[in-house]
């Protein structure tokens, strides 16, 4: 046997028959030395593994973060990346909001384009405007929607990607619930946490004048979840009208109670960090008006839940209620409705015929004796309208599982249909009960429907309300005189007490631009209104005695 080329002759004749062979036939066919080729792939392996530790370790090495669309981060980053990366337009999938959900700033613009660009004056009785033509003319917004998107920010690639999660039988969702996912070059997370908290800071800057509500929905699947409901321009405090200093206790209380000493003072104290609020009341005598400028001024989120949503049952209460965040307004409106009672074993309580208003409540006598007034009908609701019991409600509030932190705020028509259970100091800290307009409110309400367009109220700080003059002083004080005669005027025309702050705006709405007509008319309207209420309420008797026969 001939030796083999590279392979010395003693080491090829120790070689089989066959590798002999096989070697021989490569390096005829091929042309190369064997050994040189396994040497080479030697180098190859070791490069290739030296490749892959720095593609690995140093290239490819991506961070991930998740957003879920119930996290705030969604929405502020969604308005970070619409404002800021669709400007570019580097998104190629996107989703197109039409202009029934815009605000009323687009619905100006469009009608000014209408108009061609003249500058827009008040409503006029000749031109009727067709809102269809307005939503016609309206822009279009884009939102990022199920795409991927790869931009360059404070020196980094991100990847920007929003998914949509099919409802899943294990995990009811909506039919879509999208998710963000950020992915950035490196092993760093602080891009990220940077662009993140730039977002939030956008957002918060965009959103600081409006109140977010989210409200508890039945989805597709029956299944009752928070759902960000509307995001509105906040109340100002200066705007309900309401005992000033009741107001001012309100005020003071939810100041105190939010500062990080009182949560501090509360842990030490081992008392779970919580504060309820009563508000009863006629309807339309300002008890969401309040608490929606509440929020805004202590710049919350508003929870509002219905238990008589028909989904409604105790573990899905308790499960929203551990849900809100540690910082929010959790709203139980018309607390009354949902009919909850003890068992009928249980004491009632007695009677008391105090007058109440915004009193602080520290034993239950306390609050009973405030909420029950001395022409009180029978205690309680007896036919439930909720599946959720009483003790089911008792402990959603104040449970182990519920969030503390929060501000909970229940209203309610008739106070003295509660359970005293409900009310006790704990659960329900303050009571503020509203009335019926007095002239003075009346007065106020009329100064606030037609005060000069050219001064804007604006409440700076909680405690405080600043009227901001846009005009030299001496130019709007005759008007303001006038406006002041006014509401005198209107206020003298209506009897105390009879009417709600929401009938009676409903008058000055009709007379929106003429306060003069509205005091004209204020004294007709009234009486007529009166005469239509007593005959509703002689109609409603009959019937109910009809009934009972
Ligand atoms: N005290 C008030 N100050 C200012 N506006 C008020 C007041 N009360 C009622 N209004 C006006 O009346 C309308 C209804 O008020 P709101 O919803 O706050 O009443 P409510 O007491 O919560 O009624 P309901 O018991 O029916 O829920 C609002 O448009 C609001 O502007």
């Amino acid at each position: 046997m001939s030796s083999l080329p590279g392979i010395p002759r003693e080491a090829s004749k120790l070689l089989k028959p066959g590798y002999a062979q096989a070697l021989g036939f490569l390096q005829n066919t091929v042309g190369v030395d064997p050994l040189t080729l396994v040497n080479a792939g030697l180098v190859l392996a070791g490069l290739f593994t030296f490749l892959r530790y720095v593609f690995t370790r140093i290239v490819v090495l991506w961070v991930t973060v998740r957003i879920n669309e119930d996290d705030q981060l969604y929405q502020s980053l969604m308005r970070w990346m619409a404002d800021h990366q669709f400007m570019n337009r580097q998104f190629r999938s996107v989703k197109a909001v039409s202009a029934s959900k815009s605000s009323w700033e687009d619905e100006e613009e469009a009608l000014k384009s209408m108009i061609g660009n003249k500058s827009l004056s008040g409503p006029d009785p000749n031109n009727l405007i067709s809102y269809r033509t307005i939503v016609g003319r309206s822009p279009i917004t884009f939102q990022p929607f199920q795409g991927r998107h790869l931009f360059r920010r404070h020196r980094s690639w991100i990847l920007f990607q929003h998914k949509v999660r099919e409802g899943h039988e294990l995990v009811p969702l909506d039919k879509e619930q999208g998710f963000i996912q950020l992915q950035c070059l490196g092993s760093s997370f602080a891009p990220i946490q940077r662009l993140l908290e730039e977002a939030q800071l956008y957002h918060l800057e965009k959103t600081k004048a409006t109140t977010t509500v989210h409200r508890a929905i039945s989805n597709v699947r029956d299944m009752i979840r928070w759902t960000r409901f509307s995001a509105r321009p906040s109340r100002d405090m200066s705007t309900v009208i309401f005992d000033k200093h009741a107001k001012q206790e309100l005020l003071q209380d939810i100041n105190e109670y939010l500062h990080p000493h009182t949560r501090r003072w509360y842990a030490n104290h081992g008392i779970p960090y919580r504060r309820g609020y009563l508000f009863s009341g006629a309807p339309g005598t300002g008890k969401t008006s309040l608490t929606s400028a509440l929020a805004g001024i202590f710049g919350l989120d508003i929870y509002v839940l219905s238990l008589l949503d028909p989904n409604m049952n105790e573990s899905a209460l308790m499960r929203l209620m551990s849900e809100v965040p540690a910082r929010c307004i959790v709203l139980l409106e018309d607390i009354d409705a949902a009919g909850l009672t003890r068992p009928a074993s249980e004491p009632r309580p007695v009677r008391h015929g105090r007058k109440y208003r915004g009193e602080k409540l520290s034993t239950e006598s306390d609050v009973l004796s405030m909420i029950q007034g001395p022409d009180r009908g029978i205690l309680g609701n007896d036919s439930a309208a909720t599946s959720v019991s009483l003790s089911g409600l008792l402990n959603a509030i104040d449970g182990v599982s519920s969030q503390e932190g929060r501000i909970l705020v229940m209203t309610t028509n008739s106070p003295e249909s509660l359970d005293k259970a409900l009310i006790r100091p704990g659960r329900v800290d303050l009571h503020i009960a509203f009335e019926l307009p007095t002239k003075v409110d009346m007065r106020e309400l009329f100064m606030a429907m037609y005060r000069d367009d050219t001064l804007s109220v604006a409440t700076t700080q909680a405690n405080e309300i600043a009227i901001i003059k846009s005009k030299e002083q001496e130019e709007i004080t005759k008007p303001t005189h006038d406006l002041e005669s006014l509401a005198m005027k209107f206020a003298d025309s209506i009897p105390e007490r009879k009417f709600s702050l929401a009938a009676l705006q409903g008058f000055l709405l009709s007379y929106k631009r003429d306060p003069k007509q509205a005091c004209e008319n204020a004294a007709e309207w009234a009486q007529n209104t009166l005469m239509k209420m007593a005959e509703e309420k002689e109609d409603k008797q009959e019937r109910q005695g009809k009934l009972t026969e």
